[in-house]
């Protein structure tokens, strides 16, 4: 039996897959085998050592540590694209919003009761102060060009926006997936000089922690909207606060309201909305259950943060699975082992990310338990090796 914690509320059509397998045990101790979560910050969580796979139901990975899971052989997936479309509904809808002062508009609208008939004389009265702007003909700057920023990119254009885009990463993928119409930024100073909005869509890594920052406010085209749908660290505060006072930034839309941020002036805060969708949730929940169960039960890996996609069907009696760093001759000294246990090697593979790297071997017969051990024994001994499975 195989332990699938939780962390977070995540969709019942994820958990049905594991409530319905009886192979499984959901919430069931506290030596979980899998954890799935969702936003919970995992940084100061001591890991179980029965952990081998966590999987983020979502596409931000900085509530989990990357590095330190990996050091302790646990793999780490998350959910690419499965949220996508409910951020980029949500971005567009304060795209809007914002600009035609919406909810300001709405929320005057709603204390006036006390008018009684007079509700209608008042609102003509004084809705020349919620004038807006139409975002037609406006210039949209989109940093970040991934499952999102694709997806908002192209949107806003047919809206009847000028788009012009900042990723100098983007995947193949992606530029595939944009339309010819978005307007290549080569630097990212482009984006602030000349847009009226910009919304960000880009990971929160220690190189984009404060990537909106002074510098950047002092370029930036006067009364410009700054949606932040991505994380609230991206934007630098002890220099947002002065920004948004004297008017460089026009309003400031986040989905990451905080004590320092909500005492600003010209704050959109939105309770962080971006992937709150039934649909959402089920694709994130349903897709990182799936990805979880087969680590567990096949040791294939998609879409895993920490290490490459490698799958290899099932083609032997036994299988071993071992994650290493990617330096020479682990293989070679992963074969020697197993060289030792009378065992033929039915199929195998090896894939690398970066440093590090997973190899799968399909042996053509079942170890005994005490093979399995010191087979185990033999291979988490070799240096640079962190995690060993039999399966
Ligand atoms: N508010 C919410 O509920 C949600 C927030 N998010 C946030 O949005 C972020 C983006 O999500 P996805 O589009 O699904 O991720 P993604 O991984 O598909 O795309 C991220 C893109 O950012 C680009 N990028 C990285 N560093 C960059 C830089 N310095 N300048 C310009 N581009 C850069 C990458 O090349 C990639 O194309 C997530 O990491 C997460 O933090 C995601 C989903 C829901
Ligand atoms: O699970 C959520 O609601 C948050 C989603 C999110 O922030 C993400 O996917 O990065």
């Amino acid at each position: 039996m195989l332990t699938i914690n939780t962390f977070n509320a995540i969709s019942q059509r994820g958990l049905s897959l594991i409530e319905e397998d009886l192979n499984y045990y959901l919430n069931g101790s506290g030596d979980p085998d899998g954890i799935l979560v969702r936003s919970k910050n995992l940084h100061d969580f001591e890991f179980p050592e029965s952990v081998k796979a966590i999987a983020r139901a979502g596409a931000g990975v900085n509530n989990i540590p990357i590095d330190e899971c990996t050091e302790k052989g646990i793999v780490v997936f998350n959910t690419p694209g499965a949220n996508a479309n409910a951020v980029k509904e949500l971005v567009l809808a304060n795209l809007i919003a914002s600009s035609r002062n919406l909810f300001s508009a709405v929320g005057w609208a709603q204390t006036l009761q006390e008018h009684g008939d007079d509700v209608a004389a008042v609102v003509e009265a004084k809705k020349k102060e919620f004038v807006g702007s139409e975002i037609k003909g406006k210039k949209l700057g989109v940093v970040g060009l991934g499952a999102i920023g694709v997806l908002v990119a192209n949107d806003a254009l047919a809206l009847g926006m000028d788009v012009v885009a900042y990723d100098p990463f983007i995947s193949v993928d992606a530029a595939w997936r944009l339309s010819r119409d978005v307007n290549r930024a080569m630097h990212i100073d482009e984006v602030w000089a000349e847009c009226d909005f910009v919304t960000l869509h880009i990971p929160l890594t220690d190189k984009t922690n404060r990537l909106v920052n002074g510098s950047s406010f002092n370029k930036m085209k006067e009364g410009m909207t700054i949606l932040n749908f991505s994380r609230g660290e991206l934007v630098d505060e002890s220099t947002l606060g002065q920004a948004l006072e004297s008017g460089t930034v026009g309003k400031y839309v986040t989905d990451f309201p905080n004590p320092r941020v909500l005492s600003m002036k010209n704050v959109v805060p939105v309770p962080h909305l971006g992937a709150s969708t039934v649909e959402s949730e089920e694709n994130c929940a349903v897709m990182a259950t799936k990805q979880l169960k087969t680590y567990l039960e096949t040791g294939n890996i998609k879409h895993a943060v920490n290490l490459p996609d490698v799958e290899l069907p099932y083609s032997g009696k036994m299988r071993l699975t071992v994650m290493h760093k990617n330096i020479p001759n682990m293989v070679g000294q992963i074969t020697t082992a197993l060289s030792g246990f009378a065992v033929n090697i039915a199929d195998m593979i090896n894939r690398s990310k970066a440093t590090w790297a997973y190899t799968m071997i399909d042996l053509d017969h079942v170890l005994t338990e005490e093979e399995q051990a010191g087979l185990k024994q033999k291979i988490e001994s070799i240096e640079g090796v962190v995690s060993v499975r039999l399966i």
